[in-house]
């Protein structure tokens, strides 16, 4: 990463950069059939014993303690993730590399760290992205590595123009429907020890954050891509996984996640297409041959 500033008024995350964490899960089956269930699908996908990728954000959310939640739900900031002082948190991104599958059962450790801070300027003002550099390993081989991009954005200004996201691309090859009623999202949040409230409290939501409604989960829709690019290839294993959320989904406001090959590579271009045609989510992903 190249960004320099860390800096956001008198606030300096450069401390923050560096930071290490170790978390341990069980990968249990019942979890992950339980994710299965709650997309709909007849049992778990791919190799019996393995979890699909995408589906380890089912693990290693720790359940705080509830005096040390801040007020969206999450753990307090300050603590491994920097004290960003702006209010609204949303999942920006990240990249993934799967080297080896994921065993169900054992106990797996993933080891984070801050890799980098960068201040930005958005659309609607300033914009800081904290990148979680991750690496999950079982028997001292990694399984998967993976950066996460977090994103603090400022309360909306009142009467605020809203930007408006481009249109997703028309060369769908693959195309299936999604319908994001609430008990999916309550779900997916219980399922991932997720408690943002901007999932399920729809009076924080509007009256805090300023969404219309309940926002669909980043990790849910880029679950839903995966699933929809392993489905595409099924004789060949995914190896990399990239994707950004370019604009936020809403419950009960059905959406489809589509694919096409790529251009120019041997991969897949993924994307979820809001329901007025608008691209929130693009995806590229690659195959082991
Ligand atoms: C992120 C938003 C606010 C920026 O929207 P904007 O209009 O303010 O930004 P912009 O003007 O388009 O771009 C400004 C700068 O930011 C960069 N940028 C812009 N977007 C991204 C991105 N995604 N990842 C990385 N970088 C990004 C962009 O490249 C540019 O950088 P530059 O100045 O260097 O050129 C907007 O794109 C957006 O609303 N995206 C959708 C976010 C979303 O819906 N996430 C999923 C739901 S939240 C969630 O699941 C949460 C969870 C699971 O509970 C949880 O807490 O972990």
């Amino acid at each position: 990463m190249s960004q320099e500033v860390h800096k956001v008024g008198d606030d300096d995350y450069a401390d923050a950069i560096g930071r290490t964490q170790t978390t341990h899960a069980v990968i249990a089956a019942d979890r992950v059939e339980a994710l299965a269930a709650t997309l709909d699908l007849e049992s778990v996908p791919g190799d019996t014993g393995t979890v699909p990728p995408g589906w380890h954000w089912l693990f290693f959310n720790p359940f705080v303690r509830r005096s040390h939640l801040g007020p969206d739900g999450h753990p307090k900031r300050g603590g491994f993730l920097p004290d960003v002082k702006l209010p609204r948190r949303m999942w920006a991104g990240g990249r993934l590399v799967y080297h080896a599958p994921l065993p169900v059962g054992p106990t797996v450790a993933r080891t984070s760290e801050i890799a980098n801070v960068a201040v930005k300027n958005g659309s609607a003002g300033t914009l800081v992205f904290v990148t979680v550099r991750h690496t999950i390993a079982h028997d001292g081989a990694v399984c998967i590595e993976e950066e996460q991009d977090i994103v603090y954005r400022d309360a909306p200004a009142p009467g605020a123009a809203k930007s408006r996201p481009a249109p997703a691309p028309e060369s769908a090859e693959w195309s299936e429907p999604v319908q994001p009623d609430p008990v999916l999202l309550f779900r997916y949040s219980a399922l991932t020890s997720n408690g943002h409230r901007i999932h399920y409290d729809q009076r924080y939501v509007r009256e805090e954050e300023g969404y219309p409604d309940l926002v669909v989960h980043g990790p849910l829709i880029a679950t839903l891509l995966h699933g929809l690019a392993t489905r595409s290839r099924p004789q060949q294993p995914l190896s990399r996984f990239e994707f950004r959320a370019m604009a936020p989904l809403f419950v009960d406001r059905g959406f489809h996640v589509e694919a096409a090959r790529q251009e120019n590579g041997d991969g897949l271009s993924l994307w979820a297409k809001g329901p007025d045609g608008e691209l929130t989510m693009r995806a590229e992903a690659a195959f082991r041959p």
